[in-house]
């Protein structure tokens, strides 16, 4: 079998229409939604998402707003600045892009965000409202993943799903959104013993961890879909965590990386964004 490649950059751009039909039926009430993005440091990585996130801004008109700050900046000081961003009026959305420096406590800063601005969904409310299945933000990437597998038109009641990871960001919240759509979720992290037993298992395999080549086609059922969420720079080339070429040939859906899961989370937290406005001024997207 060779592999259908789920084009997540294609579903993003279609996506994004959507999102920009909402965006100018606001401008019609003279809104513009804002988000805030504060990039601590200068992490290469952190610095291509974040000028992905403005662009993907600027194409939809989103008002976006950078604050950097040097590694060397106390909580204190990136506490202050969530501080301001709380009572901003334009700003609709805040988006404090991980990881930090060790010496600021993330969830310290986090927690100091408005759940009501609390785009990325990782705020402990919008977290809990999240896993009891109540409206509000869903997480970014999770989110992205199930549109997509949505897209694909999988049933996902009492399919088998296994995540592998259970980061805060990405495996923890995407397993229990695939809960919530009455999926079998098994989760696996570095403690798993055996983790192949584990991923031939599932119909829906999801990995999260960010080690290249860490799923081969040996650890895949034939047949099974695979999101692979990994982002691992080698040779100055973009990988997953899941080797694409092995694996196409056993699965019948796959992600490539990039231009899969990652397109995704900026489209959807667009969507967050335009959501927190629509909330935070009362008025009909
Ligand atoms: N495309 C996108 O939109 C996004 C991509 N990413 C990418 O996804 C990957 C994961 O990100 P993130 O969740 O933030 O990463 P973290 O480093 O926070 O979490 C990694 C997870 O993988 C687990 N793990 C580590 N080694 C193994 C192993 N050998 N076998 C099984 N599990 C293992 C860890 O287990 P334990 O908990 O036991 O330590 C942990 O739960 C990265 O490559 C990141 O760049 C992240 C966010 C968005
Ligand atoms: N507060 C916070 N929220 C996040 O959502 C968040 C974060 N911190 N820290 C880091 C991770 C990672 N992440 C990605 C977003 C987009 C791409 C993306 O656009 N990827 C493109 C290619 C990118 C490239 O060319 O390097 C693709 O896969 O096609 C990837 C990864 C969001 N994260």
């Amino acid at each position: 079998m060779s592999a259908t490649i789920i084009d997540g950059k294609q579903l993003a751009q279609k996506k994004g229409e959507m999102i920009k039909t909402a965006l100018e039926r606001l401008k019609t009430q003279g809104i513009t939604p804002g988000l805030a993005v504060m990039l601590v440091g200068e992490d290469p990585a952190s610095e291509t998402y974040v000028r992905n996130k403005q662009r993907a801004c600027e194409r939809m008109g989103i008002h976006s707003r950078l604050i950097r700050l040097p590694t060397t900046a106390t909580e204190q000081h990136l506490l202050d600045h969530v501080v301001q961003l709380n009572e901003d009026p334009h700003i609709d959305g805040i988006l404090v892009q991980l990881p930090l420096p060790v010496h600021i406590s993330t969830e310290t800063v986090i927690r100091a965000i408005s759940p009501e601005k609390d785009v990325d969904c990782f705020h402990p409310l919008n977290v809990g409202k999240m896993i009891l299945g109540e409206t509000g933000f869903l997480p970014c990437t999770p989110h992205g993943i199930l549109v997509m597998l949505k897209e694909i038109g999988v049933t996902l009641s009492g399919k088998h799903v296994v995540v592998v990871g259970r980061s805060h960001i990405v495996g923890k919240p995407v397993g229990q959104l695939l809960l919530n759509e009455d999926a079998t979720v098994t989760y696996c992290h570095s403690r798993t013993e055996n983790l192949s037993s584990f991923t031939k298992q599932a119909d829906i395999l999801i990995v999260a961890v960010g080690r290249a080549n860490l799923i081969t086609e040996a650890d895949v059922k034939e047949g099974a879909i695979v999101i692979d969420v990994g982002m691992n720079r080698v040779n100055n080339k973009l990988v997953g965590d899941v080797e694409f070429a092995s694996v196409r040939d056993k699965a019948a859906f796959l992600t490539p990386v990039p231009g899969g899961v990652g397109p995704m989370t900026i489209t959807m937290l667009l969507e967050n964004t335009v959501y927190a406005a629509t909330k935070a001024r009362a008025v009909m997207a």
